[in-house]
């Protein structure tokens, strides 16, 4: 079963009824759901709801994908334009875990659902089933020997009641940096997930994530279990897992702490306190740590993104209610999936002097909870040492073969993730990437210049051989092989639309960690302490690793011991009020 297609929803999906917000409740804390973040729209950002646009879908006909004759196969701009070709190039900067946070993340914002996660549109049976938009193999293909067809269902359309009149893709999630995959996109999701005392979350022995007997997962041994989370995809592959579990341990140490400092508080408001402190964190360590190296420093500063800095006044409220706080299309459909060009052929336990004790192949532990649950989670230290000290793939334009050809081999016919990606932004309409270079300021390309603008020589080649007209190429294709911008990893379109869907998630957003106190937010010295907090601290403080270096995203950093990281302060919500 494709993880991230996997609702049993029908192929069109109602929107919930317009509803009015109770401001008493939803002025500390978050709803589970994203609804009343905006008070004038209370459903921007919530869970099942249609995904915004920056510029209207570009369908063929009627909601047909977007499709010219002679457009290239997307497995074939697959084999073109993203197959390493049995290298393996590790990046010499940033460690797994900046891949790890980045799919992590990605299951904070957006989950796009699809039908029809049975559907095998290859079969001639299903051929005429309006949602089957199948990837044609070429014949020559270098992987797939003997097939012609790989299996691809459309995503989902908003239903008549959500939609603007052209075809719009849902999000399951709520858009909001929330934490949502560890808390869930509804209340209902929510409650499943708590315990009911003290503000716990629920947790199976020896502080591991709880069990889910209908989870997506293969269970290798029978000890071995399926995982409960916020997201239904968190046992898809172990790094993500590990980042959950990471964040689970986390809350039920704070709120244990909360409890003994506030034994007066009830379950609701120990969950509720921990919830935001969790919150702060994760919308800290992203904009602080991992957006500076994905996004670059001076694009921080030019587009007002950074943090500020600790101090007499940490605050900062760019707040703007009319900023649409929605993931957009071609955010979760094209720009935010250049961490795919990241990912690792294999993965690995390290032993305390970090080595390697053990390697598996990546495409061997898709959905399996193997690695993680080997005797009873006391191997997850040795997975931690293997995220944070481990390099990821440098940031080009190829996939591995892990991926590219063996994605869920375990399905019969294994996919390619990066025709997956092309094929997507197809089937969401997702305009042509000279529209996105000139909604961006940046000239279109040509295919009469030798080399097309922001590419090298080889990549304009490639893509010149694809496609037959430069207003062919998709998205994705013309944006991952773009040259980076300097201190980036990202070439000057996909900038674009990072930069400008990370400040709607901040500016966008009402409970915004930094946002002065009022009512919602942190005291000053509360916010100060969350600032000091960096990712290593928590994986220090969760896994045994008894040195880390100083940014767990950055190979280059020397390795300092825990204790030097500081605490967060926990004492400073000590409530007086009782
Ligand atoms: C570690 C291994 C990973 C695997 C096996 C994986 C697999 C997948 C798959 C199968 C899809 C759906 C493809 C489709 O049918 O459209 C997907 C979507 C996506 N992936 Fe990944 N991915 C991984 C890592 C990452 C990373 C590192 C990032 C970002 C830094 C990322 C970002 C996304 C996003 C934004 C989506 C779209 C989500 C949605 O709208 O539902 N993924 N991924
Ligand atoms: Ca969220």
């Amino acid at each position: 079963m494709m993880p991230n297609s996997p609702n049993q929803e029908p192929s069109s999906v109602e929107c919930p009824k317009r509803f009015t917000c109770n401001n008493d409740n939803t002025d500390r804390y978050r709803t589970a759901n994203g609804a009343c973040n905006n008070l004038i729209n209370p459903s921007l950002g919530m869970s099942f709801t249609p995904q915004g646009r920056f510029i209207p879908p570009m369908y063929s006909e009627g909601d047909a994908p977007r499709d010219h004759h002679h457009m290239p196969s997307a497995r074939l701009v697959s084999n073109k334009l993203f197959d390493a070709k049995n290298t393996t190039i590790f990046s010499t900067i940033h460690t797994v875990q900046f891949m790890a946070h980045g799919q992590f993340i990605a299951h904070d914002v957006a989950a796009t659902p699809g039908e029809g996660a049975d559907l095998d549109c290859c079969e001639p049976a299903n051929s005429l089933e309006k949602d089957c938009y199948v990837i044609p193999v070429p014949e020559d293909d270098p992987f797939f020997k003997s097939i012609t067809c790989l299996n691809f269902v459309r995503s989902s359309a908003a239903g008549k009641s959500c939609s603007t009149g052209q075809r719009e893709q849902m999000n399951d999630v709520t858009s909001f940096i929330d934490g949502s995959m560890v808390y869930g996109s509804t209340e209902e999701q929510m409650s499943k997930l708590r315990d009911t005392h003290g503000g716990l979350l629920n947790m199976s022995s020896n502080k591991m994530l709880p069990e889910n007997p209908n989870g997506e997962c293969r269970n290798i041994q029978p000890q071995h279990h399926c995982h409960l989370a916020g997201d239904f995809r968190v046992d898809e592959i172990p790094n993500l897992g590990m980042n959950h579990l990471l964040l689970v341990r986390q809350h039920n140490a704070i709120a244990r702490k909360l409890e003994e400092i506030n034994p007066h508080w009830s379950d609701e408001k120990v969950f509720q306190e921990t919830r935001k402190i969790i919150i702060a964190l994760v919308q800290h360590i992203t904009y602080n740590e991992y957006l500076p190296l994905m996004v670059g420093k001076k694009a921080m500063n030019r587009h007002r993104l950074r943090i500020r800095r600790r101090g007499r006044n940490p605050f900062k409220d760019l707040y703007d209610q009319e900023l649409d706080p929605r993931i957009r299309n071609s955010f979760a459909t094209a720009a935010l999936r250049i961490g795919h060009t990241l990912i690792v052929p294999s993965l690995a336990y390290l032993s305390s002097d970090y080595r390697t004790l053990h390697r598996e192949n990546l495409d061997d532990n898709f959905f399996s909870t193997h690695m993680i649950l080997k005797e009873d989670g006391s191997y997850t230290d040795k997975i931690a040492r293997w995220l944070t000290h481990e390099q990821c793939m440098k940031a080009d334009r190829f996939f591995q073969s892990e991926v590219r050809n063996k994605l869920f081999k375990m399905e019969g016919t294994s996919h390619d993730l990066a025709a997956r990606n092309i094929q997507r932004g197809r089937d969401h309409g997702l305009p042509d990437y000279n529209s996105w270079r000139q909604f961006c300021g940046l000239i279109p390309v040509k295919f009469c210049d030798d080399i097309i603008a922001d590419h090298d020589k080889e990549s304009s080649d490639k893509i010149k051989e694809l496609y037959r007209h430069a207003s062919h190429i998709d998205l994705y294709a013309g944006a991952v092989s773009e040259t980076p911008k300097p201190g980036s990893l990202l070439g000057p379109t996909f900038q674009c639309i990072f930069v400008r869907q990370f400040q709607a998630l901040k500016n966008g957003d009402r409970h915004w960690y930094e946002r002065p106190r009022g009512k919602a937010g942190f005291t000053r010295d509360q916010l100060n302490s969350i600032k000091s907090m960096k990712l290593s601290k928590l994986f220090c403080d969760n896994f045994n690793l008894p040195k880390i270096q100083p940014n767990a995203f950055l190979k280059s950093n020397k390795k300092i011991p825990c204790r030097n990281f500081p605490s967060l302060n926990l004492d400073l919500w000590k409530d007086m009020s009782q």
